[in-house]
């Protein structure tokens, strides 16, 4: 499906079973669709991932278009990702910060080549889990390694199940057979995630309610406010469907983009000279990263819209459904209900808009100035308009937290025995997640105290 436009041109129309669709990865199409007919293409489909995950679309990222999506997002943006809860919350994204340091310098003496996906994993979930759920679920004063683990499992494999092709998505009658044995897989997954969140809804009702401020965590918050349609407090599901869509949206997106960062990094050592220069040139060696420092790593940055051009989270946006027929660029009819698939993957390795497009050069974002929200629609790595990402700004500042942490406080190297070359630069079929797990040596480049 990803090389269909470079064959069939930039807007394909396709019949997947029952379900109408378009695919485009051209930045004057996605500009059409993502901003001046934003309003007619802000809908989601409805698939079977999103109907288990979600209670039936009670959430926000699969919700259709209309007062639920539009009152979900509104307490979204402007009663959860507020910048004075998010600057609250940012004493415990440092906290993580360290432990991460921490559990590598742990690793390290042991003389043991680190697990950067389990370690940046377990960055995005606690950073989010905390926020959220008042909760570690990683390391010390945390829920346990048992709970830890299963947890990182449940959110990996729903994560997985969501981007995933499902047959009886497109052709109904397939549903009860479940041949791919997704649903089976769903209803496991489903079963043991609402019993933990029931836990945890439990356990914040029964501490009651404190008066709503920027310390509550996001669960605190959600039990506070008034429900839909004159109801005292929103129902349990819309709760539990909000959660489990910040914490899906939030950590794999999060973990997945950091470890494709450090993999070109080790494949391209003069840029990472150039990124830990940058960085000690903010920063020193007398004192560690902190999140008032992030707005002066430019390099940094440019780094991290290379890895979003080239490895974006998702090869396809969510998709997006049309709402009622439409037209585009003036020649295309859109029927409605048709589902819009937006190529990310190849839309940042479109050579009509990137020279040299598979080469891996952050120096082109300083070149030529584009941004995470590019107006020109060349890279979409957190969508745009009114479905696009509302957890950009805090997604973006973990990743560069984390990563500049790592850079600063490590030399990095192969693990005894192997060189760059060895280290897979493939990314996992069916998903975007690098094959294997990136395993490094670390050395630490600072002083003891600062760990
Ligand atoms: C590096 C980190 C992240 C990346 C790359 C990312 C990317 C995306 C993308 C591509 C979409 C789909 C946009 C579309 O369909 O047009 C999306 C939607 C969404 N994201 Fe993120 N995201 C990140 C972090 C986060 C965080 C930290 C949160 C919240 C805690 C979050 C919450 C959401 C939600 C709720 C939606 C659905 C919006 C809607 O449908 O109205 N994301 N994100």
């Amino acid at each position: 499906m990803m090389n269909l436009t470079k064959i069939y041109g930039p807007v394909v129309y396709l019949q997947l079973g029952n379900v109408p669709a378009v695919v485009t990865d051209d930045p004057s199409f996605v500009k059409e669709i993502l901003k001046k007919q934003d309003h007619v293409f802000a809908s989601r489909p409805k698939n079977i991932a999103s109907e288990y995950f979600t209670y039936r679309n009670k959430d926000i990222a699969f919700a259709p278009y209309g007062s639920h999506w539009r009152k979900m997002r509104k307490i979204c943006t402007m009663e959860l990702l507020t910048p004075k809860r998010l600057d609250y919350f940012q004493q415990g994204r440092i906290e993580e910060a360290q432990c991460l340091v921490r559990s590598i310098m742990e690793d390290h003496k042991l003389n043991k080549p680190i697990n950067l996906r389990d370690k940046l994993g377990a960055l995005s979930s606690n950073n989010l889990t905390r926020m959220l759920l008042g909760k570690r679920f990683f390391g010390p004063g945390n829920a346990g390694p048992e709970d830890a683990a299963e947890y990182k499992k449940m959110i990996y494999e729903a994560f997985s199940l969501v981007n995933s092709f499902n047959m009886a998505d497109y052709l109904p009658f397939l549903r009860p057979l479940d041949l791919q044995g997704h649903e089976r897989r769903m209803q496991k997954i489903m079963k043991r995630s609402d019993e933990i969140y029931e836990a945890i809804l439990a356990e914040h009702r029964k501490r009651g309610r404190k008066g709503l401020n920027e310390t509550n965590t996001f669960i605190d918050v959600l039990l506070s406010l008034p429900g839909e349609n004159g109801q005292e407090c929103l129902c349990d599901e819309t709760i539990k469907a909000i959660i489990g869509d910040m914490v899906a949206a939030g950590t794999d997106t999060s973990s997945i983009t950091s470890e494709w960062t450090l993999a070109e990094l080790m494949q391209h050592p003069e840029i990472m000279h150039k990124v830990r220069n940058e960085i000690d040139g903010v920063v020193g060696y007398e004192r560690v990263v902190e999140e008032s420092d992030l707005d002066q790593f430019q390099y940094l940055r440019a780094v991290l819209k290379e890895v979003f051009r080239l490895h974006p989270v998702g090869a396809f946006l969510i998709p997006h459904v049309a709402i009622d027929d439409a037209e585009i660029a003036g020649r295309y009819h859109i029927p409605k209900n048709t589902r819009i698939l937006i190529n990310t993957y190849s839309l940042g390795r479109n050579p009509a808009s990137w020279n040299r497009p598979l080469e891996f050069r952050p120096d082109r974002f300083l070149e030529k100035h584009v941004d995470l929200f590019d107006p020109e629609y060349r890279i979409v790595p957190f969508g745009a308009g009114r479905r696009g990402c509302p957890g950009a700004s805090l997604g973006t500042s973990m990743v560069l937290l984390g990563l500049s942490r790592l850079i600063h406080s490590f030399e990095w190297s192969p693990p005894h025995g192997k060189s760059v070359k060895d280290i897979p630069m493939i990314q996992a079929f069916n998903s975007m997640i690098l094959d294997e797990p990136l395993h490094l040596i670390a050395t630490p480049r600072l002083k003891a105290s600062l760990y």
